[in-house]
């Protein structure tokens, strides 16, 4: 009794970039703490309570999800500002605002001599300045890495200079680090490579993987079965702790939470009834395709991909996320005539409820750009996948999902820059039912197995939060 008082008084405050895809696993290890008596608080920047508030994710008088408190601070600039087409000045400012502004919302919370105490607090890799401002209010500080761990040791190399790297403007050059398979060009994140026009990504993680020192700990939205050769290359240079999958509690196989409280946020409405549709498909007929929250395709991309869902002639489920503003170049935009062409055959829709789709036995294949939270979901799903990455860490993770977890196909473009429709029908007989279908399968449903007994009791990431949890309470 008395430990659970004492556990009661620790304050743990979460802060995450304030994307979907960062503050989710952020959310899920929240909810961890609190089920082991810690108090966590998730701080994020205001925009995202405006787009949850537009999403009805959160009321306008509550300021929690899922047990987790909510704090936010300003990023210095206006609601309306396009963060997404000035991402460079943007990141600049969140740095720059944020960190005043977060100091400001810690002292106000977590006064000094006050009955609160901050034990410590918990980041994301977009958000490096955090482990300043915890310095400067004397509390430890871990690392949330929310990519693969494999993503991780590629930057911690690169941005240490550990390993020669070759010229990477030679298209032709490859990569040999210890717990990876060869990597190509087309492997690595894009953000090491010379075509990426982000100046502000490379030089925060350019300060993050400097900078490690400053962290107590890295932990990991990864689990030690699925990346047991990169977890281990780390663990004399800058040991990863992996506490993952953290996916939605239901996608897990345990049970359920209230409607809209499955330990996540949503940003955009995900259209629900799609559930029922998939409920009368037949076990493993389904094609998903969905690119998360940030890719907009080319329209001959729209094009191809369009015309290869027609011809499969099997049940699909598009996700076409309408850009916020829309191009005049039709990218994002479904060719005419698709809708009506194949309206007994599939859904789009414009956000689906994902976990529970993936949830759903009528799920046979998923065309995806690689996100890991995406791809994380399919492993606990237990099915395959067609690789199409876009940029950041999704080429990296399409090379793993092929000849590491050996769980999917990867779609190539041609000349032009394109997967042709003929290159998207031939991997979805594939891994529908080709030769390779079975293998695909075998390890897919292997992998979910073996998620499941990670964050089962006395399993690797369950062990590992415990771990975790004691140093927060003995700080
Ligand atoms: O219709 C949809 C589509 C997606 N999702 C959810 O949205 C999240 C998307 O996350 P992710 O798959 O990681 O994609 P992004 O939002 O694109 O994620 C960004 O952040 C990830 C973590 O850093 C990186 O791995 C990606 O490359 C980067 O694009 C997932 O949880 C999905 O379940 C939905 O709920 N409905």
């Amino acid at each position: 009794m008395a430990s659970k008082n004492v556990k009661q008084e620790i304050h743990v405050l979460l802060v995450a970039f304030s994307s979907q895809g960062h503050m989710n696993p952020m959310l899920r290890l929240g909810k961890y703490l609190l089920t082991k008596g810690l108090h966590v608080t998730l701080a994020t920047t205001e925009i995202a309570r405006h787009r949850m508030l537009k999403s009805s994710a959160i009321s306008p008088t509550s300021n929690s999800v899922s047990g987790v408190q909510l704090l936010f601070f300003s990023d210095g600039l206006s609601l309306e500002y396009d963060r997404k087409a000035n991402l460079d000045y943007y990141m600049e400012c969140v740095g720059k605002f944020g960190s005043i502004n977060l100091s400001n919302l810690i002292k106000e919370h977590y006064p000094v001599n006050g009955q609160k105490r901050l034990s410590y607090i918990v980041n994301n890799p977009f958000v490096p300045w955090v482990v300043d401002v915890a310095n400067e209010h004397g509390v430890p500080c871990a690392l949330l890495w929310i990519q693969p761990c494999s993503v991780h040791a590629i930057y911690y190399r690169f941005y240490n200079k550990l390993n020669p790297f070759p010229t990477l403007i030679d298209p032709e050059m490859s990569v040999q680090l210890p717990g990876l398979p060869l990597l190509l060009t087309e492997d690595l994140p894009s953000f090491v490579l010379p075509s990426n026009p982000f100046g502000s990504i490379p030089k925060l993680f350019s300060d993050v993987f400097q900078n490690m020192k400053k962290y107590t700990r890295i932990l990991g939205n990864s689990f030690y079965e699925l990346e047991k050769d990169a977890i281990n290359s780390m663990s004399d240079l800058c040991p990863f702790l992996p506490i993952g999958p953290l996916v939605p509690t239901s996608i897990l196989g345990e049970e359920e939470e209230e409607e809209g409280q499955d330990t996540g946020v949503e940003m955009w409405k995900a259209e629900n009834s799609c559930i029922e549709w998939l409920n009368k498909q037949e076990p493993s007929s389904v094609i998903y395709v969905s690119f998360g929250s940030l890719v907009v395709l080319a329209a001959k991309q729209m094009q191809s991909i369009a015309t290869a869902l027609r011809n499969a002639r099997r049940p699909f489920i598009w996700v076409v996320k309408q850009p916020d503003t829309p191009r005049p170049d039709g990218s994002g935009q479904l060719p005419t005539g698709f809708l009506e062409e194949t309206k007994d055959q599939g859904l789009v829709l414009s956000w689906s409820p994902q976990t529970k789709v993936l949830a759903n036995v009528a799920l046979g294949c998923f065309i995806t750009h690689c996100g890991w939270n995406s791809v994380l979901e399919t492993i606990v799903a237990g099915f395959p996948v067609i690789a199409y990455p876009q940029w950041t860490d999704q080429p990296t993770i399409a090379k793993l999902i092929v000849d590491v977890f050996g769980k999917g196909l990867r779609l190539r473009e041609n000349k032009d820059g394109v997967v042709s429709e003929q290159e998207i029908e031939h991997c979805i007989r594939e891994v529908m039912d080709g030769p390779r279908s079975e293998q695909l399968k075998s390890n897919a449903m292997a992998f979910k197995r073996e998620a499941a007994v990670a964050v089962a009791s006395g399993g690797s990431s369950a062990w590992n939060i415990q771990l975790f949890v004691d140093e927060i309470i003995a700080s």
